[in-house]
């Protein structure tokens, strides 16, 4: 439980990077808000400044809040209400010495997020971004029986790792919709119940599923404990006609390797929505004509931005009324 927060005036919050107007206002409206107005993200000695001068930090996935930024000593900061689900950009070590609490925004992205796995899916198997690029360069000469033939979805087998929130909503529309059979792997076991709801089952390892599927979408946590979870040896257990999707995080996925196995023809394709390091793309990614990339448009919808930003501001009135946030994570 977090001890009421008796404030004599309203708590000091940053915002550092623009949101949805309609929740910008809200947030002014109750607290001392401060917005970050340059859209570049804070850098390491900015943040270590702002620990020092705010109650609360409303982050993002932009905003690395790793050791460098959190080198502070008796920090003013409280809370850091990240306006995501993700925190693997915070670190988690640095926090807990601090004794900083940490909420994130669950569930109200879920469906947004599986709609571009989805569509993520659909592009990279139909080869719907380089059909566009033909149009959009003039090269395309007309309907031809083997031009741009790609592979179907509806039927095959797609295996989900991590059986989350996402996960289950990427299973919901994969199973119900496209009639796909689903293959899970998660850190825990997942009741039978809820593999009932999407016909999944759940296989025993990730090496044991790999070999099985014809699309494998990722849906769980990065951070160090997934970084390169999908490495070449991972690559070369699957199909050499599968397709691997990441709604995830960019580290998930050893990008090299995945080049490597695109530019091999060791898999069919892959589709990116998240890159390690990103806005930054490895060159060699760009290369790969078999790969569709999308600037991290997960929860890029209006009504999910605001969705999240709600959440943040509820969370931020949990704490400052003295209750634990109801997204606390850290
Ligand atoms: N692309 C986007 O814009 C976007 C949007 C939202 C979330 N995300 C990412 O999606 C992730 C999942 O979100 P969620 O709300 O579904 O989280 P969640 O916590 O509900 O689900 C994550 C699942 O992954 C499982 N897991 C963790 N490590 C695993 C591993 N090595 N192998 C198998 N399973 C593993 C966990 O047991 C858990 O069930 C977030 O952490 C975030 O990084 C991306």
């Amino acid at each position: 439980m977090n001890m009421p927060v008796i404030m004599n005036s309203k708590p000091k919050v940053l915002v550092t990077r623009r949101w949805p107007a309609a929740v910008e206002a809200q947030l002014a409206e109750r607290f001392d808000t401060e917005f970050n107005r340059t859209d570049t993200p804070l850098t390491s000695a900015e943040f270590r400044s702002a620990l020092a001068r705010f109650d609360a930090i409303l982050p993002t996935v932009t905003d690395k809040l790793g050791a460098e930024a959190l080198d502070v000593s008796a920090p003013q900061t409280r809370l850091l209400a990240n306006y995501g689900v993700g925190y693997s950009h915070i670190d988690a070590d640095a926090v807990r010495t601090h004794g900083i609490t940490v909420s994130n925004t669950p569930d109200v992205l879920s469906e947004c997020t599986a709609d571009i796995a989805m569509t993520l899916m659909l592009m990279v198997a139909r080869r719907a971004g380089e059909g566009e690029r033909e149009l959009r360069a003039g090269e395309w000469t007309g309907w031809r029986p083997t031009h741009l033939v790609g592979a179907k979805v509806s039927g095959k087998v797609l295996g989900i790792v991590g059986f989350g929130r996402i996960g289950q909503a990427m299973a919901q529309r994969a199973h119900h919709g496209f009639g796909m059979k689903i293959l899970v792997q998660n850190r825990s076991a997942v009741p039978q119940d809820v593999l009932d709801r999407y016909g999944a089952t759940q296989v025993e390892t990730l090496d044991a599923m790999l070999p099985q599927c014809d699309f494998v979408s990722l849906h769980c946590p990065g951070g160090a404990a997934n970084r390169h979870l999908i490495n070449s040896r991972r690559l070369d257990l699957m199909k050499p006609d599968a397709f691997l999707i990441n709604t995830a995080r960019g580290e998930v996925v050893d990008e090299h390797a995945l080049a490597q196995a695109l530019m091999f023809d060791c898999i069919g394709g892959a589709a990116l929505d998240v890159f390690d390091g990103e806005p930054r793309i490895a060159p060699v990614l760009l290369d790969c004509d078999n790969l569709v990339m999308l600037p991290h448009l997960g929860s890029a919808t209006r009504e999910t931005r605001e969705a999240m930003g709600m959440r943040v501001l509820d969370n931020l009135v949990d704490y400052f009324e003295g209750r634990d946030p109801r997204d606390k994570v850290l």
